[in-house]
Parts: structure tokens; sequence; C-alpha cells
């Protein structure tokens, strides 16, 4: 067993936490809040031992009447992996607890790339973060791109990828975020961060992405170009990415329009807080003129780097490759949403029995 804590309690951490106690080979030690707010309550009726994030506010959560396990340090003397889920910059800051204690790190992509020794995605780099001491996730925005790109470099070689990003201003809890009333660029100049990110995960790959921030808090929303170097056919395409485990292909016949639909198509499929794991590109849209390929996607931007982290886990405290260190996850989690719409009747005993 991994034995794996999580610092950080917040959007993805408690998402990565859950993540980690549902894998039949990891064993979630405990979280950590940096403050005894509702987050504890989470952690709480799930049984995960709670521990104090920074030392010196441990007498917060003592006089909110919120038990301790213990604080940081002693979580990382009990597990294999740590997996920082901190505020952006935050995790620069832990990276030397972490050494100090001799725990393997996991960081998210708030960080720059080099605070960890590799940068991570299960589909493009599970082997850079074999045996390594720290890996970064990169990144839900540069996760989506990396896990789209890598099937269409590898079927059609990548010219050149362009990227509109149209960022959600805050997550649904950050009732400080905007803006509320405008469409940001953020930042203004080329390329916003997303496209080196992409090429610490395809190094070969060149894309341009420039991004905005909208006033929506449910997801991200890709405009994506590709121009590739044989001209694809658009029914190829899609039976191409229909066969990625991570991307989920959103039909026509769904009448799906938009993000709201998609977030309500994930809680109807049972998914935990509504969660979309799943890149969601819209199947109409993949369009085709000349070598130029033109698609939507949506990124659930709480959810999609969560399986990603179980992977860097495995990457590097296992031996598990990464297909199989894939297929693991996604059975234990429930990755790889397919609609049986479009494609063939929905059988009458799949749906709820009438009284
Ligand atoms: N939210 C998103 O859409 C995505 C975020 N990321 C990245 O994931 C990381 C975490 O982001 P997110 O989950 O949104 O952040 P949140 O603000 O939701 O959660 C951060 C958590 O870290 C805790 N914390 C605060 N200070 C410290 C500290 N010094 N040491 C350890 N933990 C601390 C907070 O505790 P408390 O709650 O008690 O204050 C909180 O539980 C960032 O790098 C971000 O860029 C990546 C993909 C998507
Ligand atoms: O990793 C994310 O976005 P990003 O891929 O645009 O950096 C998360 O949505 C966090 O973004 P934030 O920095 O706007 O909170």
């Amino acid at each position: 067993m991994i034995r794996v804590g999580v610092n950080g309690y917040g959007t993805i951490g408690k998402r990565v936490a859950d993540a980690v106690a549902a894998q039949p080979d990891m064993e979630l030690v405990g979280v950590t809040k940096a403050s005894p707010d509702y987050g504890v309550e989470a952690a709480s009726r799930r049984g995960y031992d709670l521990y104090a994030a920074v030392e010196d506010r441990v007498d917060e959560f003592a006089a909110a009447g919120v038990g301790l396990a213990g604080a940081l340090g002693d979580l990382l003397d009990a597990v294999d992996v740590i997996v920082d889920c901190a505020p952006s910059g935050v995790g620069e800051r832990n990276a030397p607890i972490y050494e100090a204690h001799d725990t393997r790190a996991v960081f998210q992509g708030g960080e720059d790339a080099d605070v960890a020794e590799a940068s991570f995605n299960a589909r493009g780099r599970f082997e850079a973060a074999r045996g390594a001491d720290s890996v970064r996730v990169v990144s839900c925005n540069t996760t989506a791109l990396s896990r789209l790109l890598a099937p269409l470099d590898e079927t059609y070689g990548v010219e050149k990828a362009r990227v509109t990003l149209v960022r959600r201003g805050g997550d649904p809890n950050e009732t400080d975020r905007g803006p509320i009333n405008d469409i940001v660029p953020d930042p203004a100049t080329v390329p916003s961060h997303h496209g080196p990110d992409v090429n610490e995960i395809l190094p070969d790959v060149t894309v341009d992405t420039a991004a905005l921030r909208a006033p929506v808090t449910g997801m991200h929303t890709h405009s994506v170009n590709v121009t590739v170097e044989t001209a694809p056919d658009p029914g190829a395409v899609r039976d191409l990415l229909a066969d990625e485990s991570r991307i989920f292909l959103v039909p026509e016949a769904a009448g799906i329009d938009g993000a709201g639909a998609l977030k309500e198509y994930a809680a109807d499929a049972g998914r935990p807080r509504g969660d979309l794991w799943e890149n969601c590109v819209w199947e109409e849209s993949i369009s085709v003129t000349g070598r130029d390929l033109y698609l939507f996607q949506n990124v659930h931007q709480e959810a999609d780097v969560v399986p990603e982290n179980v992977d860097a886990i495995r990457a590097m405290a296992s031996d598990v490759d990464a297909a199989e260190s894939v297929a693991r996850t996604n059975e234990s989690l429930g990755v790889g949403l397919e609609s049986r719409l479009g494609d063939g009747e929905l059988a009458r005993a799949e749906l709820p029995a009438d009284d």
C-alpha cells in the first residue's frame, strides 16, 4: 500500500483525498487544513484524520473544538507521498519542508515548473515521474490540452495548435473572485502560461495559447484550431477522441448546450460533487478545413486533474506502468463517461422502472 497524505483540503485537495481513498493500492493517512472552517466537517464525515497545515495554528483548531491527529510534520513522517494542494505559490514554500522530512511530493499546476523534478500528465508523461522525489501535475487547462493534443500529434502530426481559453472567473465557492461584468484578457499577452506548460508535457508540439477570464464558475471553454500534417477525416477524429478514456464526446443528440447542462448531466450520472474528470469535447464542433481541425472543449477545472494526481502517486511510488495505472484509476473512480444517446437505442431496462 502506498501511504498518502493531502496537504491542503480545499477544492482540489478534497477531491484528491476521496480519489486516493478509493484506490485499492493506496491508503489515505490524513489531510491538512490551515483553518478550522466548514471544510473540516467534510473531512470528519468521511473519517479522514485531520492535521494542522501550519504548526502555529494548532491552537485555533483546539479553540474551535476541532480534534487534530497532529500537525503537518507528523503527517509527513507517516506517509510515502504527500500531495500538496495548497494555494498557488504556497506549494513552493512547502517544498523545503517536504525535503526536510524526506517525503516525496506531488505539486499542482499553480506552481512553476521548476518546483518539481518533472511535470506530469498520465497520457504523455507518466514515465518522467518514475521514481522522482517530486512531480507537478500541470494545471487543469494544461491537463486538458495535453490529453487532446497527444493523440492528435501521434495520429496526424501537429504542425501548429492555436488555442483560445475562456477561463472561469473563480470556483463556485470563491465569492471574492471575478470579473462580474466583463470578459478580461488574462493575461493580455500571448502566450498564456498554458502553451509553455503543454511543452513541459509534449515538448515537440508547437502550440500558441491566448486566455481570457469570464464571469462564470462552472467550467473553462477552449476554442481549438490545430493545423495537422496530414488532412484528417472528421469522422476519424471523432473515433480517435472517443477512444481516449479521459475524453468525453458530448453527443449532439443529448441536447447539452453548455456547462450548466454538462454539470447537470454529470450529477444525474451520479458523479460525486457533479465532477467531470474528462475533457468534454462537443462532438458536432469537430470540423475540418483542409489540414485545419477545429473543435470546442469544456474543462471542469475542479475535477480533471484528480485522476492525474492518482496516477502521479503511482508513477512515483510503485512499478505499475502507465496503462495499468490509468485503468486502475479509471475503474476505481468511474472515469470514462459515455453517452448512450445518438449511437443506438437506450434500452428500456436501463431506465428507472415505472410504478
Ligand atoms: N481550483 C481549481 O480550479 C484548480 C486549482 N489547481 C491548483 O491546485 C492548487 C490548489 O488550488 P485550490 O484547491 O483551488 O485551492 P483552495 O484555496 O481551494 O484550497 C487550498 C487549501 O490549502 C490550504 N492551505 C492554506 N495555506 C496552506 C499552507 N500554508 N499549507 C498547506 N495548506 C494550506 C487551505 O486551507 P484552509 O481551507 O483551511 O484555508 C485550503 O484547504 C493550486 O496550485 C491551484 O493552482 C489546479 C487545477 C484546478
Ligand atoms: O489551474 C487552473 O487554471 P489554469 O490552467 O488556467 O492555470 C485552475 O482553474 C486554477 O486557476 P486560477 O489560478 O484561476 O484559480
